[in-house]
């Protein structure tokens, strides 16, 4: 099982914000600009002294999450955070514009009051739901997106979507119509297709020929785990970056009467940034890191080493060609010359393309740990201090506010927070479990101790 359980502290609440001091309040409220700042702690008072290890600190803007599972019932209050993209895959889904207005209301219920937190409620797409609930959805002011889980691919996904352009594509089109983002689980369910393959070939099947048929809808790819997720990703932006360009170009008059394919990004989770398939499996089956889309390979994720930025700045060059040629040899042969860290470079290369979204998808610890177990990592907890491991270890944290805080908003025309968090250099012992009224739940990184610790800004 997991390394070192050791110690247990109750669920951070929502009710401990905003002063709170668990790691988990760097997740909360919401609004501009910014500044990151790594520099010496000027030791403004006594507790900035007692904390001997501290010698460098982060000031950014507070993030956002683009990915939450806050649940319902016991587990809302207990995992509620900050302003963020709350996913509609409860039991029952949230299927319908009146449905997402009263979890809304439940969600705001679990808030203490003065607390502000700016819940994004998300639709979840079926076969049978009619362009008018998306008409309605718009018309709500409180849905934000919807959310595409294909049938069976995940938690609670048993009513998704079975055949996108078959049964969906009058309701992608009112989406365009009303501007409403789709959010993905990019993953096939056949179940001839291999587990690690799933999301490589939905984007062959289903993602490239949405794009082409549809550019002007936006879309995020949720939770990327693979070279190919980034390459899809870095191919769409060259194809726009290249039609922008040709466009403007004397042969062609008015670009903007041409549509690029430029609204497609992706989110990243902690864990497919830090974690390879090995993770399952090491010392005997480790439940608690089974999520889905499930971890890759290494070649996928993050190594020991830092990815070499250079590769990937090869990579999207030759990407922005590949998309010309639409040659799939030729990006094969470059998965071959490039392997190793697809994802961590690409977050890291300072794109505008990806955004925080944790999938923070907290299950009971009896739930995972049952001869069935569910799919999901807590890491509302760790996220931010293993999001700034990623960018430390790539000697890019200086890129880091700009993936928490600022490419997110930036992708859905929101505004960027006001208030600012502190990253501190301070080692901090991730409890075993966190309690909540009927259990307990174990986080990512369980027992292991982590660097960076973020607090609000309370001082200075
Ligand atoms: O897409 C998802 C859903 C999530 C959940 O538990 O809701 N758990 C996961 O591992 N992936």
């Amino acid at each position: 099982m997991q390394a070192a359980a050791t110690t247990t502290t109750t669920i951070p609440t929502v009710s401990a914000h905003p002063r709170a001091k668990s790691p988990s309040a760097f997740f909360l409220r919401s609004s501009v600009p910014c500044r990151v700042s790594f520099r010496a702690a000027p030791l403004p008072n006594l507790r900035a002294t007692a904390m001997a290890a501290m010698s460098q600190q982060l000031i950014i803007t507070r993030p956002d999450d683009w990915h939450l599972h806050v649940r319902d019932g016991e587990v809302l209050e207990a995992v509620l955070p900050h302003r963020a993209i709350i996913m509609p895959n409860l039991k029952p889904p949230v299927t319908t514009t009146a449905r997402a207005v009263e979890y809304r209301e439940e969600i705001m219920k679990a808030l203490p009051p003065g607390t502000s937190f700016l819940p994004l409620m998300t639709l979840y797409l079926t076969d049978n739901t009619s362009p008018e609930e998306i008409k309605l959805a718009r018309e709500s002011g409180v849905v934000f997106a919807v959310k595409l889980y294909p049938a069976g691919a995940t938690t609670n996904s048993q009513d998704g979507v079975t055949d996108v352009f078959g049964k969906c594509f009058p309701v992608l089109e009112e989406m365009v119509r009303q501007e409403m983002p789709l959010l993905v689980h990019g993953e096939v369910t056949d179940p001839h297709v291999d587990t690690f393959d799933r999301e490589k070939v939905f984007i062959d099947r289903i993602l490239a020929p949405l794009v082409q048929k549809l550019p002007q809808l936006k879309i995020v790819m949720e939770h990327i785990t693979t070279m190919d997720a980034v390459n899809f990703i870095e191919s769409c932006e060259g194809a726009a970056l290249l039609l922008q360009w040709l466009c403007t170009s004397a042969l062609f008059y008015d670009y903007n009467t041409f549509i690029f394919p430029g609204h497609v990004a992706a989110t990243v989770t902690p864990q497919h940034l830090l974690l390879n398939r090995n993770a399952l499996f090491q010392g005997g089956l480790q439940p608690h890191n089974y999520c889905l889309p499930v971890l890759k390979r290494e070649t996928h994720s993050m190594s020991q080493s830092p990815p070499n930025k250079k590769c990937y700045q090869l990579l999207q060059m030759h990407n922005h060609i590949y998309f010309v040629l639409m040659n799939n040899t030729l990006i094969n042969c470059l998965s071959t010359f490039y392997p190793g860290q697809a994802i961590a470079s690409a977050v890291t290369s300072g794109s505008k393309r990806y955004f925080l979204g944790t999938d923070s998808a907290p299950h009971d610890k009896k739930n995972k740990e049952r001869s069935c177990g569910c799919a999901g990592i807590y890491s509302a907890p760790v996220a931010l201090s293993l999001y700034a491991k990623v960018f430390e270890e790539a000697g890019a944290l200086d890129k880091l506010e700009a993936f928490t805080s600022f490419n997110g908003p930036d992708f859905y025309g929101l505004p960027r927070n006001n208030s600012k968090i502190v990253l501190r250099k301070s080692a901090w012992k991730v409890p075993a479990t966190y309690r909540y009224s009927s259990g307990e739940i174990v986080p990512m990184s369980t027992g292991s101790t982590l660097e960076w610790l973020p607090s609000d800004q309370t001082e200075e």
